[in-house]
Formats: structure tokens, sequence, C-alpha cells
């Protein structure tokens, strides 16, 4: 039992958790691989494909591993990732700007992608620069929607940093808007959540924008 088993909530970041920190093997994983390899048999057959030919005899197991891959979060809990703090004598602001992550759009199961930025502003401690992003990746790896996955960023730093505020900006390019539906190529979906100063002070906020999204940088 890890330290933090106790805390979590049926909700948001602590869904089917086997506290796998590393989790990218697919052995051992708690998706049954053997319900999608059946289920992408009966779709490629609903398609009106032949799922014995050459060329696809071996896709529902492919399928199968790259679900376990993409939607590893689901069984592992981002609280890991924070545990280890240092006292540090810094109470000006933290960002990491442009880090990547991958999602699933819980809609089209499609993927979505882009990157992410974190200020915030600690009140003593402060995480290992590394560790933000693996909380971004553990949540991304879910079927999500990137509303969503921006708040749950938010609120997991904001609660688990005992920060003073958190900001998230997340610029996300949407594979269900350019490879079907609407077919918008270059279209970026921009989200931002806001908590603790940055919510409350109106110039704390512009000088963490102004710092995201840098003199000269393109959103
Ligand atoms: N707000 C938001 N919408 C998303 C996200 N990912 C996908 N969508 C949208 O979810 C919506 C689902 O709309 P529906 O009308 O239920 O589905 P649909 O008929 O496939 O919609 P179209 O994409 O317009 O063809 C679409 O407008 C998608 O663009 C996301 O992360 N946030
Ligand atoms: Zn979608």
């Amino acid at each position: 039992m890890t330290e933090h088993e106790d805390d979590f909530p049926a909700g948001a970041f602590g869904e089917g958790i086997d506290r796998d920190p590393g989790g990218t093997s697919v052995e051992g994983s708690r998706v049954d691989l053997e319900r999608i390899r059946r289920a992408v048999r009966e779709i490629l057959v609903a398609v009106g494909e032949d799922p014995d030919r050459e060329g696809l005899v071996e896709t529902p197991d492919r399928v199968a591993r790259m679900y376990a891959e993409v939607f590893r979060g689901l069984h592992q809990d981002p609280r890991v990732h924070l545990a280890k703090r240092f006292t540090q004598k810094y109470d000006e602001m933290v960002t990491v700007r442009d880090i990547t992550f991958s999602s699933f759009c819980e809609h089209h199961l499609l993927p979505f992608s882009g990157k992410a930025h974190v200020a915030y502003l600690p009140s003593g401690q402060v995480v290992g620069l590394s560790k933000i992003p693996r909380v971004i990746d553990v949540l991304s790896r879910r079927p999500q929607v990137q509303e969503k996955l921006t708040e749950q960023i938010a609120d997991l730093l904001m609660e688990q940093l005992d920060a003073l505020g958190i900001a998230v900006v997340m610029e996300g390019v949407h594979s269900c808007m350019t490879v079907r539906g609407v077919q918008k190529p270059g279209s970026t979906y921009i989200t931002s959540a806001m908590r603790g100063r940055f919510r409350e002070n109106v110039a704390t906020r512009m000088e963490v924008l102004s710092l995201i999204h840098g003199a000269g940088r393109s959103m």
C-alpha cells in the first residue's frame, strides 16, 4: 500500500489505479487485451473488411496493445510523482513551458496532441522539474476532453503542491477535427485553468500569460 492509497477519491485522479508509476508495459496491464482483440475484429468485419487477410491478421492484437499503452493512465496514480518535494526558499513563479502531450478525445477515440504550459507559485516547497510532465502524461493517457484534462492538471497540482497559485494553458490539435468531420487542419484549441493567485489577481495572471506566450512567440 502506498502512502497515498487512502487519499484516493472515487473520481478524477484515482479511478482503477494499480499504482504502477512507470506502467509502460502491456504485460500485467489491467486492460482486457482479448476483449479488445475481439472487438477490433468485429469492427473490421462491420466495415466490410476481411480480418483474416494477410495485412489485417495481426491488427486486432496490435490495436489491443496500442490501447493498453495509450490508456495506461487509467491505471496509474499521478500523485505518486508529486510525493517527493524539496524545501526551497523560493517564492517566485516557476514556469515550465512547451511540455508535449498526447491524448485521445473521449468523443471519437481519436488522438489530440500539443503543448502544455504550467506555472505555479510555491509556498516553501518545490517538486523536481520532471514531475510536472510526468503528471501530465498520466492524466493524458486516458480518454479525455481537453478542458477536463486542463482542469485536472491544475486541480491536482494545486492540491498536491500546496501552491499559492497554479496556471495551466494547453494548446491541442484534434484529429477528430482534421481527419474527419469538419476537416479543419491547422486549427488549434487553447484551454486554460487558473487557480489561487492566478485566478484572483489580474496582474499575476497577465504576468504568467506573457511568460507562457513569450515575447515573439507564436501560440
Ligand atoms: N470542447 C471540446 N470538444 C471536443 C474535444 N474533442 C472533441 N471535441 C468535439 O466534440 C464534439 C462532439 O460532437 P457531436 O455532435 O457529439 O459528434 P459528431 O457528430 O461526431 O461531431 P462533428 O465532429 O461535428 O462531426 C465535436 O464538436 C468535436 O469537435 C475537446 O477536447 N473539447
Ligand atoms: Zn473527437
